[in-house]
């Protein structure tokens, strides 16, 4: 997406936004980047999105961001550069600067298998090297939740993962999902939570609500909540 368009999307959408006492006072893009030495200097804390193409990691940072920011599209691999976007936060007077970084989704690459190395191995890297990053969202298609690939990034997250780090799993396109799949979804993470420290989940949806979901706003607190330290202690 061109520059001038997401500048047209962004004054298009609510200035602000206020709900669960979290206010959205301003959301941008920043820049993207090819690779990920190219990545802009961190200035603030980072929330990385990461999953499999097609899963919903732009659809859901244009949701907490209530801005249509980060180009989604049906077809698989449409995120194929690392975006940033700068947005900042409103809680109880408290102004709260945050980056979204949106990743290309892994299990998608029109390249040579050689180039798919190189560049997953660049992001990992990237994943791996950059202090800033306070938070790994690692988006699960509710649908499908015991794939290989999201067995290894869930591993490999666990293992990078350091102590003024988080990482959330969150299992999206809930709104897909029988009744009864979606309640022992919920149950099987509910219990899965009490027992694991380092990474807790939730099941979300960006179209739908329903008491077995967690909500947006719900989900932006919880967001804030490790990224400000709350949950580790920090
Ligand atoms: N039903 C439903 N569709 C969703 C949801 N979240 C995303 N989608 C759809 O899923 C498709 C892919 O969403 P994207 O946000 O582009 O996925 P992505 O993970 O960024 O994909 P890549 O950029 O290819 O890695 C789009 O058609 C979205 O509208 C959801 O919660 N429910
Ligand atoms: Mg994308």
């Amino acid at each position: 997406m061109t520059q001038n368009l997401r500048e047209a999307r962004r004054q298009d959408s609510p200035k602000h936004l206020t709900q669960n006492g979290i206010q959205i006072l301003e959301s941008t893009f920043i820049t993207s980047a090819t690779h990920p030495k190219n990545a802009p200097s961190p200035y603030t804390s980072e929330i990385v999105f990461l999953g499999r193409s097609n899963v919903g990691k732009s659809s859901l940072i244009n949701a907490l961001l209530n801005a249509p920011l980060a180009k989604s599209s049906s077809t698989p691999g449409k995120t194929q550069l690392i975006n940033f976007f700068s947005s900042l936060w409103l809680k109880e007077n408290q102004k709260i600067p945050l980056s979204f970084v949106d990743l290309p989704g892994f299990g998608y690459a029109k390249v040579s298998k050689s180039i798919k190395k190189e560049w997953e191995k660049n992001l990992l890297d990237f994943l791996l090297s950059r202090q800033s990053i306070k938070l790994f969202l690692h988006l699960v298609d509710s649908r499908h939740i015991d794939l290989d690939i999201d067995r290894s990034v869930g591993e490999f997250l666990q293992e990078i993962c350091k102590g003024d780090q988080g990482i959330l799993r969150i299992y999206t396109k809930a709104d897909k999902l029988k009744q009864n799949a979606l309640s022992s979804l919920q149950h099987k993470l509910n219990q899965k939570n009490l027992t694991d420290s380092k990474t807790q989940s939730y099941v979300c949806s960006i179209t739908a609500q329903s008491h077995k979901m967690t909500s947006i706003p719900a989900l932006r607190e919880r967001i804030l909540d490790f990224t400000l330290g709350v949950e580790n202690g920090v």
